[in-house]
C-alpha cells in the first residue's frame, strides 16, 4: 500500500508522521512545491523510524514521479488562514492550488482515493472531485473526524471521563454552520443530555463550532495535530478496510435532503473509499440546521464557480 501526502507543511507532515507510526503502508510520498522542505521532512521522519519502530519508507520531493501508483492521497496543499480570516477567504488561492495538485496526482495514480484537507474544506473537496473526474466514492474531505474529536475533547474536559467512552457524531459543512448532534452523543452509553445541562452543552457545542478559530487566535495559524491525526484515521480505515463509520465530507445525492455538493455526513469507510452514506433519523431542528449548513456550502460553491478562470 502506498500513500501520497500533498503539502509537506504543518498538517501534511503530521499526516505522514501519524500514518508512518501506524506502520500500515509500505510507502509514503510527501510532495511540496518547496522541494527541500518535502525532502527534509521525509528524511527526518525516516530518521525517527528506528525510535518509533516503523518500516514505512518515506520519500519527499516536488516531482510527482514519486507518487506513482498511490492507493490513497491526502491533499493538504494550500494556505492556512490567519487571525481575522474565515476559511472561505482562502477560496480563490486554494482552489487554484487544489485544482493543480489534483491534476498531477490523478495523472500518476488514476486509481487513488482522494482525501482532501485544504480549506474551505467542503468546496475544495468539490474542486478535487470535478478536477479528478473520479467516482464520488473515491473522493472525500476530512473535517468531521476533527470536529467530532474537538467536541469529544471538550466533553472529556467537562466530565473527566476517558475519550474512549465518548461517542459522538456531527454533520454539516466544516465551518460555523456545522451541526453537532447532542441527541446522538453518549458517554459510556449514557446520553450526554442526561449528564450536562442544556445551557452548558450549548456552550460546548459553540466552542466546537469555533474550535478552528480558537486555535488560529492563539497561534496565528491553524491547527495541525488534531487535523493530521484525523486524516490519518481516515487513511487507516481505507487501508485496513475496516468499515469505520466516520463523519466525512461526501457527495450527497439526496441524503439529508441535499444533493450535488460535498458536506459532512456519517460514512462507512473502507477499501475503495465510501461504501455507504449513513442516514440518521434527524428531528426537525437538526434537519433544518443541516439545510442551513448545506445552503452555506452551496453559496461557496457558487462563489467558486463564479471566480474568474485565469489559472494556467
Ligand atoms: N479540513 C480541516 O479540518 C483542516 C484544514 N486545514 C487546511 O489545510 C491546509 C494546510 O494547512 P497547513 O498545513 O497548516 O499549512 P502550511 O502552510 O503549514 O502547509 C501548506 C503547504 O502546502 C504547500 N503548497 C502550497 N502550494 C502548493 C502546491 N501547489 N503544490 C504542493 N504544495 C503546495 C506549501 O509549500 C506548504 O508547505 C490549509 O488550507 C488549512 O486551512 C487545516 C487544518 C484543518
Ligand atoms: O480553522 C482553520 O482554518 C483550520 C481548520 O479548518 C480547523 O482547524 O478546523
Amino acid at each position: 500500500m502506498k500513500l501520497t501526502v500533498v503539502g509537506a507543511g504543518n498538517v501534511g507532515a503530521t499526516v505522514a508522521e501519524c500514518v508512518a507510526r501506524m506502520d500500515i503502508v509500505q510507502n509514503i510520498a510527501l510532495i511540496d512545491i518547496n522541494e527541500g522542505v518535502a525532502q527534509g521532512k521525509a528524511l527526518d521522519l525516516m530518521e525517527a523510524a528506528p525510535i518509533h519502530g516503523f518500516d514505512t519508507v518515506i520519500e519527499g520531493g516536488a516531482d510527482y514521479g514519486i507518487t506513482e501508483g498511490s492507493d490513497v492521497t491526502v491533499i493538504t496543499a494550500g494556505l492556512p488562514r490567519k487571525p481575522g480570516m474565515s476559511r472561505d477567504d482562502l477560496l480563490k488561492v486554494n482552489s487554484d492550488i487544489v485544482s493543480s495538485v489534483t491534476r498531477q496526482v490523478v495523472e500518476k495514480s488514476p486509481d487513488t482515493i482522494l482525501i482532501v484537507v485544504s480549506n474551505p474544506l467542503d468546496v475544495m473537496t468539490y474542486v478535487a472531485y470535478m478536477e479528478s473526474g473520479f467516482p464520488s466514492q473515491r473522493v472525500m474531505g476530512m473535517a468531521g473526524v476533527l470536529d467530532t474529536a474537538r467536541y469529544r475533547a471538550f466533553l472529556k474536559m467537562e466530565l473527566g471521563v476517558s475519550v474512549r467512552d465518548i461517542n459522538a457524531m456531527l454533520l454539516g459543512g466544516h465551518g460555523d454552520s456545522m451541526t453537532p448532534l447532542p441527541r446522538f452523543t453518549t458517554i459510556g452509553s449514557q446520553p450526554v443530555t442526561d449528564l450536562i445541562d442544556e445551557a452548558r452543552l450549548d456552550e460546548i457545542i459553540e466552542r466546537t463550532k469555533k474550535g478552528g478559530g480558537e486555535i488560529v487566535g492563539l497561534m496565528g495559524t491553524s491547527a495541525w495535530y488534531a487535523p493530521g491525526a484525523g486524516a490519518a484515521e481516515m487513511v487507516e480505515a481505507v487501508v485496513k478496510d475496516s468499515n469505520r463509520v466516520l463523519p466525512a465530507a461526501a457527495w450527497v445525492t439526496g441524503q439529508y435532503g441535499l444533493e450535488d455538493l460535498f458536506i459532512g455526513v456519517p460514512v462507512k469507510l473502507g477499501k475503495g473509499g465510501i461504501k455507504e452514506i449513513v442516514e440518521l433519523d434527524l428531528n426537525e431542528k437538526e434537519a433544518s440546521d443541516m439545510q442551513a449548513s448545506g445552503a452555506h456550502v452551496r453559496e461557496v460553491i457558487e462563489a467558486y464557480q463564479n471566480l474568474p478562470k485565469d489559472e494556467a
